[in-house]
């Protein structure tokens, strides 16, 4: 009997064997005309929805992830049409996400190595506009240089610790689990170009070549993910006693 093709096998032939468990890099996710529109949908989003940080700006979409739960908000039919289509890969646990969150980056723009933390589910999914990026991968400060007795080893430097990089192009999915997602941290340099360097471990599956100088345009990231904490959302009226 022909099984079905479901959950990962859709993925299996983007994995990156290359890095730590686990990465799918899928060139060509969404086609260009996809990409301008999703782009056109971020834009015209209302003013006050960007969030602006040092670095970046940020919208929100589905609610506000809290330890206690999130206040869940229906996504968007532009984005909730990709929350359906990566979730039918059987990569939420056989839940659909729930959360997306888009952020943007001038060339220059980063954002700090950084975790994403227990409020999501421990997979994280994103959808590039616009411009390529370079994804760095660090291995976390290890427990004996956090202390500041006793040293006896030099702490590592951000850059000892960096030890892999993503290239990723406009229009690709990325997909990161269990140690790429859990374990490492993850950032983006601050930088308007980067250079290939054989720490990039899906260049065999990019356009660009080892060696080459991309200059930075313009990003748009959608991560989607799946929040599990969600609370019931009635609305109590009256006064607390
Ligand atoms: O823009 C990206 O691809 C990364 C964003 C990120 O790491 C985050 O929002 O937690
Ligand atoms: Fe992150």
């Amino acid at each position: 009997m022909e099984e079905r093709r479901s959950g990962f096998d859709v993925l299996e032939p983007f994995r990156i064997t290359q890095a730590p468990p686990t990465v799918f890099y899928f060139p060509n996710f969404i086609t260009e005309s996809e990409e301008a529109l999703l782009l056109q949908q971020v834009y015209t989003a209302p003013k006050p929805k960007w969030v602006h940080l040092s670095g970046r700006r940020l919208q929100n979409w589905g609610g506000l992830p809290h330890p206690r739960g999130m206040v869940a908000e229906s996504l968007p039919d532009w984005l909730q049409k990709y929350a359906l289509k990566i979730s039918s890969f059987g990569l939420f646990d056989g839940k659909v996400a729930n959360h997306v969150l888009v952020n943007e980056y001038c060339p220059g723009e980063g954002i700090m190595p950084h975790e994403d933390g227990p409020l999501y589910f421990p997979t994280v999914t994103t959808i590039s506009l616009g411009s390529h990026t370079m994804l760095d991968f660090y291995h976390p400060v290890s427990k004996e240089q956090e202390g500041d007795s006793e040293q006896v080893t030099k702490p590592q430097t951000e850059e000892e610790r960096h030890f892999l990089s993503l290239l990723v192009e406009p229009r690709s999915l990325l997909v990161l689990r269990e140690d790429m997602y859990e374990k490492y941290l993850h950032g983006i340099k601050n930088v308007s170009s980067d250079v290939i360097s054989e720490k990039v471990a899906n260049i065999a599956c990019c356009s660009a070549k080892p060696g080459e100088t991309l200059n930075r345009e313009t990003r748009v990231s959608l991560t989607i993910r799946h929040v599990p904490k969600v609370l019931k959302t009635t609305i109590i009226l009256g006064r607390r006693k």
